[in-house]
């Protein structure tokens, strides 16, 4: 376990037991000690595989100023709760919330409250995972908006980032197929790698997929370019994707989605370097270019 800590975050807020605490307020403070796993962070050095302290301090404060309630117990667990829920990846929290100025009739310096949680099993930790989608057959655009707002409906999906799409040639498969629109999202999930492969499989059946011919065209495609740091080599899933390192119609989306993301330790955008079918790649023009 890694730890964040976030202190003294300020605002002025009207809880209180006490009538005049609730109409003239004061000011309340407050620290964190976040839990978390930062090595993917560490590694990747993208602020999307780590906690975000400046959108956990902007909660907390939003709660400062925000609903009075009467205790700071009830600050402290409330602000507990709502970060567990926003931020998947925290796994264990201690928040201690300060009022210097609390309504106490001798010399004390400050009161605080110190709240411990933790994600508890009936709270699954969420996961994150790059998803890739294609598509060359039907209404290729509207394929892929219905299957991202599939993805967003879920359950035990979030979709945190969506790439911009790109028109790419068919590479593999039978001659002259028409070309693929490719995308790449990432997503957070409570799945684990078979059941996020069960759910992109049935997106992909809901969209007409029939599974013929190899390579052949497609309504949509998603594949599982990754998933946590889980490697793994069964034939039903393998992690990460083994042909996604030589794919531009993967690598290039995602590179203008997470410039700095890496695939096996290696820059994406060094792989794509070497990527035989990126000359065939064109960033899709209009809304979702
Ligand atoms: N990382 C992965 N993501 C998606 N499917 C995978 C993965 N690893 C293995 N598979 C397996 O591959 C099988 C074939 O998938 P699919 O028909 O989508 O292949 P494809 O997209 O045509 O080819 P490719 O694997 O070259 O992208 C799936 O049934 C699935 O069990
Ligand atoms: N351009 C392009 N070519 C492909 C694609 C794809 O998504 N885009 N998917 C394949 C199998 O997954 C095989 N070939």
């Amino acid at each position: 376990m890694d730890w964040i800590q976030l202190t003294g975050v300020n605002g002025y807020g009207y809880h209180g037991v006490f009538a005049q605490e609730r109409y003239q307020g004061q000011h309340f403070s407050v620290d964190l000690n976040i839990g978390t796993d930062f090595s993917a962070a560490a590694s990747s050095d993208e602020v999307t595989d780590t906690v975000h302290y400046g959108e956990v301090a902007a909660l907390v404060h939003a709660h400062i100023v925000g609903e009075p309630v009467n205790l700071i117990e009830r600050l402290a667990a409330n602000i507990a709760t709502d970060i567990l829920q926003n931020f998947p990846t925290i796994d264990r929290l201690e928040v201690r919330v300060h009022k210097p100025d609390a309504p106490i009739q001798v010399p004390f310096e400050s009161v605080a409250v110190t709240h411990v949680a933790r994600r508890d099993k009936a709270t699954p930790s969420w996961q994150q995972a790059i998803l890739a989608l294609g598509s060359n057959l039907g209404e290729k655009d509207t394929t892929l908006d219905t299957a991202i707002e599939a993805l967003q409906d879920h359950p035990n999906i979030r979709v945190l980032n969506v790439s911009p799409r790109a028109i790419t040639k068919a590479v593999g498969g039978p001659e002259g197929q028409p070309d693929f629109v490719n995308m790449v999202v990432r997503v957070a999930t409570t799945l684990k790698p078979f059941e996020l492969l069960g759910a992109c499989q049935q997106i992909e059946s809901d969209h007409d997929r029939v599974r013929t011919i190899r390579w052949g065209p497609r309504t949509l495609d998603i594949d599982m370019i990754t998933y946590a740091d889980v490697k793994q080599d069964s034939p039903i899933l393998r992690l990460p994707h083994p042909l996604a390192h030589q794919r531009a119609f993967v690598l290039e989306p995602w590179s203008w989605m997470e410039p700095h993301a890496t695939l096996n330790g290696t820059p994406i955008t060094e792989l794509l370097r070497q990527c035989p079918d990126r000359e065939g790649l064109n960033r899709a023009k209009g809304r979702h270019g």
